[in-house]
């Protein structure tokens, strides 16, 4: 446990400069005065020292607008006790960053970076069927190894930003074509180790993220869409995470609705719900804070 009480600790995913540390800092701007940043390795370290109060608040990466949902992501909420308490979207701008600003594309035969940004660029990146493409933990560390290795045939794909911070230099190319869609953009969720689902009385929640568990054999699925519709109650995204197990009779499903919890629609939409689902756990309710910085760019 960190004793420092005036201050707010967060962990974001990989060393400083990722993405996660950007929305990490921007979340942190709008609602705390002093923050200590705690950089974590993979997600599952974050949720993990979030749960053990090594830190106050997690933040994980849930989905861009280009790639969908992330899986591991999804996955690993499946398994935590911590509630969600925030989201935050912010804009998404990847940069091949390169040692010697005077560089260009035809040296490169190497790029380092997280799977996502890979995912994100795939268009741009068939272009130049000859790279090699090196996965690594988050986009500030293939930032770093590069910047380390300090070689002209090597390139790292990620934020301006985390050039910045390793001595990287962008080439000049827009972040608008190097990603497969123009408003490149990612939502992050913000969790926290507490019981209470409102902790903000004050704000108005209005998303609801739910984990149902289903059986697999009937038409629960549809009849959950089928209470959702009758409520008139929007559908932000819905994940259906089938069991493995070749014996498993039940799914999880992982919903996120806009809805303000303590409305009448929503409370009889959720008692219908539990009572024709296995288990119905409530995640957390919360408000969006969503950047849109695109003008400098247009
Ligand atoms: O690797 C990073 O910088 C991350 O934070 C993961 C990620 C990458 C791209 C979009 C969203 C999250």
């Amino acid at each position: 446990m960190i004793n420092d009480t005036s201050r707010i600790h967060i962990a974001f995913l990989g060393p400083k400069g990722s993405y996660s540390h950007i929305a990490a800092k921007k979340y942190a701007n709008y609602h705390f005065n002093k923050i200590t940043e705690y950089s974590c390795q993979n997600f599952s370290d974050i949720l993990h020292v979030v749960e053990n109060n090594q830190v106050d608040y997690g933040i994980l990466p849930i989905e861009n607008s280009n790639s969908g949902l992330i899986n591991e992501v999804c996955d690993l909420l499946l398994t935590t006790h911590l509630i969600l308490i925030g989201d935050i979207t912010i804009p998404i701008q990847h940069r091949i960053l390169v040692n010697n600003y005077n560089s260009s594309l035809k040296q490169i035969q190497t790029i380092y970076s997280h799977p996502q940004p890979i995912q994100q660029c795939s268009n741009f990146l068939k272009k130049f069927p000859h790279w090699k493409i090196i996965l690594c933990e988050s986009s500030s560390i293939a930032i770093k190894k590069v910047a380390y290795l300090n070689q002209p045939n090597i390139a790292a794909l990620g934020s301006t930003q985390g050039g910045i911070i390793y001595g990287l230099h962008p080439l000049l190319l827009s972040p608008y074509i190097i990603s497969n869609y123009p408003l490149n953009s990612t939502r992050f969720i913000i969790l926290k180790n507490e019981n209470l689902l409102f902790t903000n009385t004050t704000a108005i929640l209005e998303k609801i993220m739910l984990i149902i568990s289903i059986d697999t054999k009937l038409n629960k699925l549809y009849s959950i869409l089928k209470i959702l519709q009758f409520y008139k109650i929007k559908i932000n995204f819905l994940r259906l995470c089938c069991s493995l197990l070749p014996n498993n009779t039940t799914n999880s499903i992982i919903l996120e609705i806009t809805a303000h919890f303590h409305h009448t629609y929503t409370q009889q939409a959720l008692i219908k719900i539990y009572n024709i689902a296995y288990s119905l756990k409530i995640l957390g309710c919360y408000s969006t804070i969503a950047y849109q910085p695109y003008q400098q760019y247009t």
